[in-house]
């Protein structure tokens, strides 16, 4: 479990932080008002990050942050003004950021750096550059945004890894390497990792005019000139990962179906479009819709029938927590098994069938109950419209027959 210490001695500071830890930190966390304090806390505990008040009534001079630094806590300064000296002896003192209290934006934009830190902890980040000493100089900035650090010495090296490993999110990559450059590198990786899965900055020595819009089109989310800033370093990563994940949610959004969060149409006929295309003979298709969905609406209204689609929902995520499953139309869903054993598949829906019977559908403390009509299919009957209409058939056949049954399209 993450931790964090935050140590702020103004009152109402604390309490503004405390609020907004509770919104956005979804970790275990500590308050602590002075350096005496904070001393006790890290001798209990350990913490994935601190953010401390640079002066604190027992330690004027920034001893707490010399503290936390000592205890290998990354950690991220609070500070009420900054001059250049004192900058650069934080700098030099190695904290991974520093955020001026001079506005009310100021103590969210700390929490928030301390949130997108705390979910870098686990991302793996991959160096690409042939000068170790630039790897090495990275390899530490990024280690202190809580990166776990990969090293490549060239662009093929680098394409090797990034192949094998899909849970690097961040690619830095230099532009001139022996082998494959930093171009070629990018429009590789771009082939087969998009914009919400891998984040690329491309790098380049002084003097490469011209680099940072060719680096962007060929694919890189964004570009630094060598040498760079500490805080130019930390701020481009932060903003390239925050890009990084904006992207996945809104995808992700776009898959889901509103109501119940099962996949919508759309992303399972993609999804399924592809699976039977690659391996047609690996896959059964069950269609399945609920019997006289209707009446329920009629008698219970829209809000109870959007009740009973929830819950029919969590109980095929629970029961078929291997397979795709998705919600294709109103009360219709799509299950999409794994092998090739119509038998299996067939047992497998009747069970679904029984248990979905016998479950207490709870509206607002009224108790009814439900039953599926279920199609199954073989995934080899050509396309997917095919295959679909294939499922459909068997489910009309279903319904035909009273309902509450599964047939097999044959
Ligand atoms: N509550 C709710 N109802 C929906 C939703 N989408 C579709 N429906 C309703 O689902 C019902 C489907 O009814 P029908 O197609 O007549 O089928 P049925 O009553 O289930 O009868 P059979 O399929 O023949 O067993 C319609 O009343 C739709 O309004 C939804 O998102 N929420």
């Amino acid at each position: 479990m993450q931790r964090v210490l935050i140590v702020e001695d103004s009152k109402v500071v604390q309490q503004v932080l405390r609020h907004l830890a509770s919104l956005y930190l979804e970790v275990e966390i500590d308050f602590a008002w002075s350096l005496k304090e904070s001393r006790e806390y890290l001798s209990k505990h350990q913490y994935t990050l601190a953010l401390v008040d640079l002066t604190l009534p027992d330690a004027m001079d920034g001893e707490v942050v010399q503290h936390t630094l000592r205890q290998n806590v990354p950690t991220v300064v609070l500070t009420s003004k900054i001059d250049e000296y004192s900058r650069q002896q934080m700098l030099e003192l190695g904290v991974v950021d520093y955020v001026i209290k001079d506005n009310r934006d100021s103590y969210l934009y700390a929490v928030k750096l301390v949130s997108r830190l705390l979910r870098n902890q686990g991302c793996k980040a991959l160096v690409a550059d042939d000068s170790m000493i630039s790897r090495a100089v990275m390899r530490q900035m990024l280690e202190k945004q809580l990166f776990t650090v990969l090293e490549a010495q060239d662009g093929e090296q680098a394409l090797h890894m990034l192949k094998e490993d899909y849970e690097i999110k961040l690619l830095l990559t230099d532009y001139a390497m022996p082998t494959m450059d930093g171009f070629e590198l990018v429009k590789a990786i771009r082939n087969n990792r998009g914009r919400d899965e891998l984040a690329i900055i491309g790098l380049s020595g002084a003097g490469s005019h011209g680099l940072s819009a060719k680096f962007i089109k060929f694919g890189a989310n964004d570009f630094l000139a060598k040498p760079f800033m500490n805080e130019e370093f930390h701020c481009r990563i932060m903003q390239t990962m925050e890009q990084l994940n904006l992207i996945a949610e809104i995808k992700e959004y776009a898959h889901r179906d509103y109501l119940t969060g099962l996949y919508n149409r759309r992303f399972f006929c993609q999804q399924a479009e592809k699976l039977f295309k690659a391996k047609p003979e690996q896959y059964i298709l069950a269609l399945l819709d609920l019997d006289l969905f209707k009446s329920i609406n009629d008698q219970y209204g829209h809000e109870g029938g959007d009740s009973v689609l929830t819950q029919v929902a969590d109980l095929l995520k629970s029961v078929f927590n291997h397979c795709m499953v998705a919600r294709i139309g109103g009360e219709e869903f799509a299950v999409v098994l794994p092998g090739n054993d119509m038998q299996v598949a067939e047992r497998a829906m009747n069970d679904f069938r029984n248990r979905l019977a016998k479950t207490q559908f709870d509206i607002n403390g009224e108790i009814l109950f439900s039953t599926v009509s279920i199609g199954l299919a073989f995934c080899n009957h050509g396309s997917l419209s095919q295959i679909m209409r294939a499922a459909d058939k068997a489910l009309y056949q279903a319904k035909a027959q009273q309902r509450n049954r599964v047939v097999v399209y044959s």
